[in-house]
């Protein structure tokens, strides 16, 4: 059995991933953590998640808890992800982690520290988002430059961090497909007279309302026709157990920085 230690357990996500540990046959919940000061340090982790009470107190910051579990799950937030995964790796702890909205010197970093630790980091840990990745990629590559690709995504009104890391994520695998950056041809805005749209370029529009739980559309929009692929997250229990499947796949595994891909067994797809 892994242990889990979950960051940030009385957030959106920290609550679900409770309840998905606790449907895991190979994972226990061992431990759970909110910011020193949060209202809901000290409550029981089961308790907030709607299991009943298991024991788990909600500890003030990670070092409170650091030895009550084997694998931390984090969804929290980007600066704090990296305090924890430098930890864990001083620690030798494995490390699951969904935030996103982390730099590209905090990936450079986190790439260096998963020399001391093993880790998965994806911005998506849904199955069918997964696959969404990989059919962007391919249908990229297969329409190539004769499509124009843009990318919608929509989340909830109290999502810090904007395009979404999936929106972010599905941009650069279309622009792989057709053999560009997305560092290069990205665009993030429209506003003005801005010109005629450069057949290069590929737009990211993020939509915040509401309680959507996340939606992610990518345009292919050829003369005549367009290719429209959509996930439509309804709840966040499916990022929740793709986080459990990496916890649990975690078990044994050589330091390294690993992708929902290596979990899922797609990487060769
Ligand atoms: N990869 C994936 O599949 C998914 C990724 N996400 C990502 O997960 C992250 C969290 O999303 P969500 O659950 O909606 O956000 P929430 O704000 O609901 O939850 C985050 C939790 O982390 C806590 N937290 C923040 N800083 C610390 C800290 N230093 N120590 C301990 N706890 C801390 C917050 O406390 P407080 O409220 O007091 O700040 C809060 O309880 C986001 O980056 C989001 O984009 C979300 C869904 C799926
Ligand atoms: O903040 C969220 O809620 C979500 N964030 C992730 C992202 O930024 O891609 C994944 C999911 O869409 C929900």
């Amino acid at each position: 059995m892994m242990r889990v230690i979950v960051a940030g357990a009385a957030g959106r996500m920290g609550r679900r991933v409770g309840v998905m540990v606790d449907r895991h046959p190979d994972l226990v919940y061992g431990g759970a953590f909110e910011v020193p000061g949060s209202p809901a340090v000290g409550s029981d982790a089961g308790e907030l998640a709607g299991l009943g009470r298991n024991g788990v107190l909600i500890g003030a910051g990670f070092e409170s808890v650091i030895e009550d579990g084997d694998v931390i799950i984090d969804f929290t937030f980007h600066e704090a992800t990296m305090s924890f995964a430098r930890l864990a790796a001083d620690h030798h702890k494995a490390m699951v982690i969904g935030t996103t909205g982390l730099s590209g010197d905090q990936l450079a970093e986190l790439a260096e520290l998963s020399a001391h630790f093993p880790c998965v980091q994806a911005p998506n840990m849904s199955v069918c988002v997964n696959v969404l990745f990989k059919l962007v990629k391919k249908t990229a590559a297969i329409l190539g430059n004769d499509f124009d690709i843009e990318i919608l995504e929509a989340h909830h009104n109290k999502k810090k961090d904007a395009p979404s890391g999936t929106a972010l994520k599905l941009g650069e695998l279309a622009a792989e497909g057709v053999g560009r950056r997305l560092a290069d041809v990205g665009v993030y805005e429209r506003s003005g007279i801005i010109g005629e749209r450069t057949s290069q370029e590929i737009g990211i529009q993020s939509i915040r309302a509401a309680d959507i739980v996340g939606e992610h559309t990518v345009f292919f929009a050829g003369p005549g026709e367009r290719l429209e692929l959509t996930h439509r997250a309804q709840t966040r229990d499916h990022f929740a157990r793709g986080a459990t499947i990496a916890a649990a796949w975690l078990a044994g595994k050589p330091n390294g920085l690993y992708s929902m891909f290596d979990v899922l067994d797609l990487q060769d797809l």
